[in-house]
């Protein structure tokens, strides 16, 4: 029997889920706006079920609660049959979680441990997990880290210029997103196998944002740092800084290490450059010279890190568009695009609105694409390996 596996990707203030019946998708949807206006929504794929409605403030109160209002909707859509695992997206694996395990005590601890580098996921993907151990008591829950890609990435990506110990005690280079480069690269290697050999670069552009250049599958070097505040700018990030803001903030302007650590996490990015939204759709359809002003920010900062990657793959056969912003802003794509002849890439401006997979010019000799990314199918693979692999030892 084809086992069923339930993945689930908890953020920061929403619950993502898909329940794969062996690799098909039985039912996906999303509880999103948890801590604020909750709102669950739901389409199985099998019996056409649909739901989509508010959840009180009762249901949307914690993770714990939110999936305790999905799971009515799960059982009828199970009809008696088990869930075998349960997959979870955990951001941060640190030094030692290099690879998707199953999720012992030790292992939680751990993970708790790596919370304060990653606050606006790591206790949410925790709480997911404790979530799902309450209601499937049965099933082998897996973690799958979005840091594991990159673990074998070149020390010089790895280290920052700091004195030994601090790298010798876990102050590194991680990097992010993991789960969604190693999507693209096993998309690639299956449909464009010249492209995946060759030097890639991929842009995963979403709520978080980050870029990464591979070779032959590999990590060479990422964008994001020791947390994934580091790069590029994102919804509610600041990207890049110069430390020296850190210090004046603490001790020149006497902020706590919750102030500064909100304002860099939550209030920063595109919203905090705007002072309109975080949301790209909102700037994009903005005349605030503000919401422009942002965009053109973040614009810059992928490109500059674009012409750092090539420099570092020695040239670039393939840039690849992903995430919420990289899969459906035009705008974005055709600024960082633009001007780019010097390194072989041009875009094909009606490819680029039509939603083409490949963007690019006839003429260009770098390819283009946007692939929709699927964090949830690659949480899936690995958590079935870990069940068969279970399954095989018993
Ligand atoms: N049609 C669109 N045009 C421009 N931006 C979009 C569009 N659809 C989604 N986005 C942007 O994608 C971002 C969310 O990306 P997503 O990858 O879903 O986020 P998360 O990291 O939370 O998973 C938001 O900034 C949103 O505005
Ligand atoms: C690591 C990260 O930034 O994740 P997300 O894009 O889901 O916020
Ligand atoms: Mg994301």
């Amino acid at each position: 029997m084809a086992p069923v596996i339930l993945v689930l990707n908890s953020g920061s203030s929403s619950i993502k889920y898909t329940l794969f019946s062996g690799d098909a998708v039985q039912l996906n949807g999303q509880i999103s706006g948890l801590g604020a206006q909750p709102h669950i929504s739901l389409k199985s794929h099998v019996t056409g079920t649909r739901v989509d409605r508010a959840l009180s403030a009762v249901e949307g109160s914690s993770h714990a609660a939110a999936l305790a209002a999905l799971l009515p909707s799960l059982e009828q859509e199970l009809g008696g049959q088990g869930v075998d695992a349960v997959g979870h997206r955990v951001v941060h694996g640190g030094v030692s979680l290099t690879a998707p395990v199953r999720i012992t005590g030790e292992v939680m601890r751990e993970l708790k441990r790596l919370e304060p580098l990653a606050p606006l996921h790591q206790p949410h993907n925790l709480a997911g997990i404790e979530a799902a151990r309450a209601a499937f008591p049965k099933a082998l829950q897996s973690a799958c880290f979005d840091t594991a890609f990159h673990r074998n990435h070149p020390w010089v990506n790895d280290t920052f210029a700091l004195p030994r110990p601090l790298y010798e005690e876990g102050v590194r280079r991680y990097g992010f997103h993991g789960l969604s480069y190693e999507y693209i690269c096993t998309y690639l290697k299956q449909t464009r196998p010249d492209l995946y050999a060759g030097r890639l670069v991929v842009a995963h552009l979403g709520n978080g944002a980050s870029m990464c250049a591979i070779r032959d599958g590999q990590s060479i070097g990422s964008t994001m740092g020791f947390t994934a505040l580091d790069g590029l700018p994102m919804g509610t990030r600041c990207g890049q800084l110069d430390p020296g803001v850190v210090l004046y903030l603490l001790t020149t302007k006497g902020m706590t290490p919750e102030e500064v650590s909100d304002l860099l996490y939550k209030e920063s990015g595109l919203k905090g450059l705007s002072g309109i939204s975080q949301d790209m759709r909102t700037l994009t359809e903005s005349d605030d010279p503000k919401a422009t002003e942002a965009i053109d920010y973040f614009v810059f900062r992928i490109r500059r890190e674009l012409g750092a990657m090539a420099a570092v793959l020695g040239g670039l056969d393939t840039l690849v568009f992903t995430g919420g912003i990289g899969e459906n802003s035009v705008l974005v794509r055709s600024k960082v695009c633009s001007d780019l002849e010097w390194l072989g890439l041009m875009a094909d401006e009606a490819k680029n609105r039509d939603g083409a997979e490949d963007i690019s010019a006839e003429r260009s000799r770098t390819r283009i694409l946007v692939i929709p990314t699927n964090e949830e199918e690659i949480i899936r693979r690995h958590t079935e390996k870990l069940l068969s692999a279970e399954t095989i030892s018993a």
